[in-house]
């Protein structure tokens, strides 16, 4: 785990004076948004992003997009019931460089765009947070410079480095171990079409992680129009091919964040109240969609209606013995409410949420004892057994889920301050206010349950 830098900020994390009953319409997905930004600049015609989601990650694809030479607009009509509210409006134009992108710490930016960047004439320069320079890229460096592209990295293989964008690329077949991370396929997935032969990507490692969004990314590129060849479709396991086409320009509605639904779900199931997500898709790709059936298994219930998803808590928690390799980016707000449940839990299949915003299993660990509380890491994950917790301060180093996570213990434990909750505007954009309004007297808190 990265030491987190200095944040003197400290938020009080509010504590439930009782069973919470809210509404909380929540923004839109990072990772649809960022992969519907990628794919309507390499597309042939303009196309649209509706209700995307505006946060730090996905300002950053739109300034590298545009860094290259693409067009995006901003456009906000009026939102009511027939409109879409805020839109983005995507000018595909010849990519180019010189230019400069910041990553800051998002995978999507640092994985997706240097395929994207091989594709443009001239050097384009990446950059990011320093925690960047840590997280894999290997998988992607390697691939593309085995599919025709010039690239002055490092020997740590990671950031910074330069992508010599030739204006094409090769691509046909490349082998890579995408176990540290999904987002190695996806990268050259999304890419691949306007590569001269296509890519095939066979993956040749350990357990692949976050499969969701590896079919998130294939869902995605078929409805632009791409052709893809998958596992799932009778092909060879853990090979995906990618035909060269044109993309088309779509106009694109974004899905509601399922992820970031994690801590307002949580919060029906720690304090025994209902929450409701409107807008939750009857049908996704997203990881967050597994939350219906984790959080039923830690003991609530769970109603998919016109109205939204509606969870309801009991007021008691189960611990819960879970494989979270598909959802990975779904654990800390699990471990936080293990941490509160009435026996142990065991979350597994989660090693390389080692290398995401921070080392994710040492900080959860060490923060959740520090509250008192009595977290193992163990090989591939957690083990979280129950004890009464105290409030203190929960450190975040620099990772939104880690102060999401904090608030929902802050929920039922008294005096948890979270530093640097700022850190959320990562993937979700004035978070504290969600919060806040979420526990608000317009919310209605009902008479005293078990927090
Ligand atoms: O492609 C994506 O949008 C993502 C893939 C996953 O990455 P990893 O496979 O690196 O875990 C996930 O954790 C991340 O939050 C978003
Ligand atoms: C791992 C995550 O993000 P990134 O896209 O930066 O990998 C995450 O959001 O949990």
């Amino acid at each position: 785990m990265t030491e987190s830098p200095a944040h003197t900020d400290l938020w009080p994390a509010p504590t439930a004076t009782g069973a919470v009953h809210a509404t909380v319409t929540v923004p839109g997905s990072k990772s649809v948004t960022n992969r519907a930004l990628v794919l309507a600049a390499l597309a042939s015609e303009p196309g649209w992003v509706r209700r995307p989601l505006r946060s730090r990650d996905t300002l950053l694809m739109a300034e590298a997009l545009r860094a290259m030479g693409v067009g995006i607009e901003e456009t906000v009509s009026s939102a009511s019931a027939d409109s879409e509210g805020e839109a983005w409006r995507v000018i595909p134009a010849r990519l180019h460089g010189p230019a400069t992108v910041d990553v800051g710490n998002a995978g999507t930016v640092m994985r997706f765009l240097p395929p994207v960047a091989a594709l443009a004439d001239g050097p384009i320069r990446f950059d990011g947070d320093p925690r960047s320079y840590e997280r894999p890229l290997h998988g992607v460096i390697d691939a593309l410079r085995a599919l025709g592209a010039r690239i002055d990295d490092n020997e740590r293989g990671a950031l910074p480095l330069t992508v010599h964008g030739g204006g094409a690329l090769d691509g046909g077949p490349v082998e890579i171990d995408a176990s540290s991370s999904s987002q190695f396929v996806s990268a050259l997935l999304l890419s691949g079409p306007r590569f001269n032969q296509g890519v095939e990507v066979r993956h040749i490692g350990g357990v692949l992680p976050s499969m969701p969004h590896i079919r998130m990314t294939v869902d995605m590129l078929r409805m632009a129009g791409a052709q893809v060849d998958t596992p799932e479709a009778g092909g060879e396991p853990d090979v995906w091919r990618v035909s060269p086409s044109a993309l088309l320009g779509r106009d694109i509605v974004v899905e509601p964040d399922l992820s970031n639904a994690a801590p307002f779900l949580a919060a029906a199931l720690v304090t025994g109240g209902k929450v409701t997500i409107p807008d939750w898709p009857e049908h996704t790709t997203q990881p967050g969609d597994a939350l219906r059936d984790i959080f039923t298994a830690m003991g609530g219930s769970c109603e998919l209606t016109e109205a939204g998803l509606t969870f309801t808590g009991t007021g008691r928690i189960k611990g819960i013995d879970a494989d979270l390799h598909e959802v990975g980016e779904l654990s800390p707000v699990i471990a936080a409410v293990a941490a509160l449940a009435d026996s142990e839990s065991v979350l597994r299949g989660i090693a390389h949420l080692r290398l995401h915003e921070t080392d994710r299993l040492a900080a959860l660990a060490k923060e959740i004892n520090e509250l008192g509380g009595d977290v193992t890491e163990t090989e591939d994950g957690l083990h979280i057994r129950p004890r009464a917790l105290h409030g203190g301060v929960f450190h975040t180093y620099e990772d939104h889920r880690l102060a999401t996570a904090a608030a929902v213990i802050g929920l039922a434990v008294e005096g948890v301050q979270v530093e640097n909750v700022a850190t959320t505007a990562k993937t979700l954009p004035d978070f504290p206010a969600l919060w806040t309004g979420m526990l608000g007297p317009v919310a209605g808190a009902a008479p005293a349950g078990r927090v």
